[in-house]
């Protein structure tokens, strides 16, 4: 059969890799100050691969919450994915994706974490309301999960115990990558719920719950009670709750931090314990997130970094 010559894509003069990476380090350093401090201490390689991956995830949740999010549909998504595939395939398409083909390359990224990222931002283009915790959880693993999948693929497992041993003794298998990886979506989740919490009121002005439908019905507390703003027993006993509930995760990741590479620990324990003092913040402001913002005052956050030292070790 008559081959014909296939019909040359038209091609965009990309951004070089240096010049792709350093634009994902400007995007993080703007948008992540927090994260961004992390990586400064990892090697040059993990830190490049965090910001590829900042960026890519930024542009996911920019779709539809950024200032076009309004003309953002499923058909936008579908097109997303594809361009990601194609980033995959080794095709990048926009200036990011250069550095990101050079990040799944180096560290041998899987698609999955990236697809279900995607699949977390149609939840929010068909559903404002989670009846129970565990759609919630799909949600929040979906938009937030995947992120500690994707980070944890590019800090790395360490396999082996790496404490003083006496020299006869086997090396001890510290964990396996299981473990790990549950942890990683573990921190993830965490994080999710901590955003949720702090940003109720944000949300219901949108016309927007990520809270179980189930448990505000088990603490009689009703839809108009949340939209006129409602702090009474009924609400502070419900907040109490799902604090608990975010530290639970909070819990779970920690034990995972020491099984990843050394460099990746005091960051890692850095983004939890600040992301964590949210939740501190709520009770301090004695849970009204409807009219106050849980900010953790930079001061705080400084102070805090010592002790994510301490921990890392
Ligand atoms: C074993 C173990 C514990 C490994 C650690 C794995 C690890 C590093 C986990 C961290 C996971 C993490 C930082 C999750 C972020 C979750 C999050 C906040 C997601 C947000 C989603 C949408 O929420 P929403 O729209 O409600 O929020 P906004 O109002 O828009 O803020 C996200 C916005 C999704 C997009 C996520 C990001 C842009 C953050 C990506 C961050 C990284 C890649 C950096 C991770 C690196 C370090 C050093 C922690
Ligand atoms: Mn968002």
């Amino acid at each position: 059969m008559l081959q014909l010559p296939e019909t040359p894509r038209p091609t965009k003069k990309l951004a070089s890799l240096e010049d792709s990476y350093e634009q994902c380090r400007q995007v993080t350093a703007d948008y992540a100050k927090t994260f961004y401090l992390g990586t400064q201490l990892m090697s040059p390689e993990k830190r490049q691969g965090v910001w590829a991956i900042y960026v890519w995830c930024r542009l996911t949740d920019e779709l539809v919450d950024g200032p076009q999010a309004a003309f953002t549909t499923s058909e936008t998504l579908d097109k997303w994915e594809e361009q990601l595939e194609s980033v995959f395939a080794g095709h990048p398409v926009d200036d990011p994706d250069v550095a990101l083909v050079d990040t799944v390359e180096r560290f041998g990224l899987d698609i999955q974490p990236f697809r279900d990222m995607i699949a977390g931002q149609r939840m929010d283009l068909v559903r404002d309301r989670y009846e129970t915790f565990e759609d919630l959880h799909l949600y929040c693993y979906r938009v937030a999960g995947t992120v500690g999948l994707m980070s944890a693929q590019i800090m790395g497992v360490e396999r082996f115990c790496d404490r003083l041993q006496a020299p006869w003794s086997p090396p001890r298998v510290l964990n396996n990558p299981v473990n790990t990886i549950n942890k990683a979506v573990d921190l993830g989740i965490a994080n999710q719920l901590t955003n949720i919490l702090r940003d109720v009121g944000e949300d219901a002005r949108r016309g927007r719950i990520y809270l179980p439908l189930e448990d505000l019905a088990a603490f009689d507390y009703t839809e108009a009670d949340l939209f006129n703003g409602v702090i009474d027993d009924r609400w502070r006993a419900f907040m109490k709750f799902q604090i608990r509930r975010a530290r639970k995760y909070f819990a779970q990741a920690e034990s995972g931090i020491g099984t990843l590479q050394k460099d990746a620990r005091w960051p890692v324990w850095s983004a939890l314990v600040l992301y964590r003092q949210i939740l501190d913040v709520i009770e301090q402001n004695q849970y009204d997130v409807f009219t106050r913002r849980a900010y953790v005052p930079s001061r705080r956050k400084l102070m805090s970094l010592p002790l994510a030292w301490l921990k890392s070790l």
